[in-house]
């Protein structure tokens, strides 16, 4: 109980939010006077040049990196207040979905997810089992968890890693360059894929250096510049002044 009773938004509405933050690498600042709001079932994009901070803003919602300076929130967390004994609950309200999927090579996809599942405290083999289905009929690959990781394609594997995400019905996606090893065709049906899971009423976040997936799919898009976020509507973006 406790911990995972916290209600995913805090008193404004959001399951994201930072006040007056500022998110350094070590002594580097890398963001200043970050001020974000992302209210539930909102799909959001990230940009920005390489080094510009956007996986750095990431791992602050997912308390890989401290924060200490301003006020931060994620899925029912202050973020300057996490303790190292948070950290697994915290993350098992959010799926993170990575560029090089990380999928443990060893093992088939089916074992892929039985090992988050023990490792997030389920027990009962028949509901593992019965989740696993769910979530590989989820990204339509429901006869292929017997195949090793080798033997699917990229696209294929980034969509294990999202059904890896949505093991434990996270409330929020966290996509860092998914597309990033993906053919433009795939990473079509990977977009497609994360706005049906944002039309369920999950929430996405998603950094991408990808602009023509945002001209296809547009959204709400921040933006990472000079260490600092700036906000637009994809309609406002003229991409070709980008150079990234
Ligand atoms: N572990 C670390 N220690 C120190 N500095 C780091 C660390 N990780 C990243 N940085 C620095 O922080 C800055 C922001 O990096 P970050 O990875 O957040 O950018 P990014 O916008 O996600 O870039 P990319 O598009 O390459 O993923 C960079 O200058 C980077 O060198």
């Amino acid at each position: 109980m406790g911990k995972e009773a916290l209600p995913i938004v805090n008193k404004n509405g959001n399951i994201i939010e930072i006040k007056d933050g500022l998110i350094r690498q070590r002594e580097h600042i890398i963001l200043r006077d970050v001020n974000l709001e992302i209210k539930p079932g909102e799909f959001v994009y990230l940009i920005g040049r390489v080094g510009s901070g956007k996986s750095s803003l990431l791992k602050t919602f997912y308390g890989d990196l401290p924060f200490n300076d301003g006020y931060g929130f994620a899925v029912g967390y202050e973020l300057s207040n996490l303790k190292s004994r948070d950290l697994p609950f915290l993350r098992r309200r959010m799926g993170i979905v990575f560029q090089d999927f990380q999928l443990l090579t060893d093992r088939n996809v089916y074992d892929n997810l039985l090992f988050i599942l023990k490792a997030t405290g389920w027990k009962n083999q028949k509901e593992m089992d019965h989740q696993i289905r769910d979530v590989l009929s989820k990204v339509d690959l429901v006869h292929k968890g017997y195949k090793m990781p080798h033997q699917l394609s990229g696209g294929e594997q980034q969509r294990v890693g999202i059904a890896r995400a949505l093991l434990n019905q996270p409330e929020l996606i966290l996509a860092d360059e998914p597309t990033g090893n993906l053919d433009p065709d795939t990473s079509d049906e990977l977009l497609e894929l994360l706005h049906a899971i944002s039309k369920d009423g999950k929430t996405v976040v998603m950094a991408t250096h990808n602009y023509g997936l945002i001209k296809r799919f547009p959204g709400r898009t921040i933006r990472c510049q000079n260490t600092r976020l700036s906000e637009s509507v994809t309609e406002e973006i003229d991409f070709d002044q980008l150079v990234e």
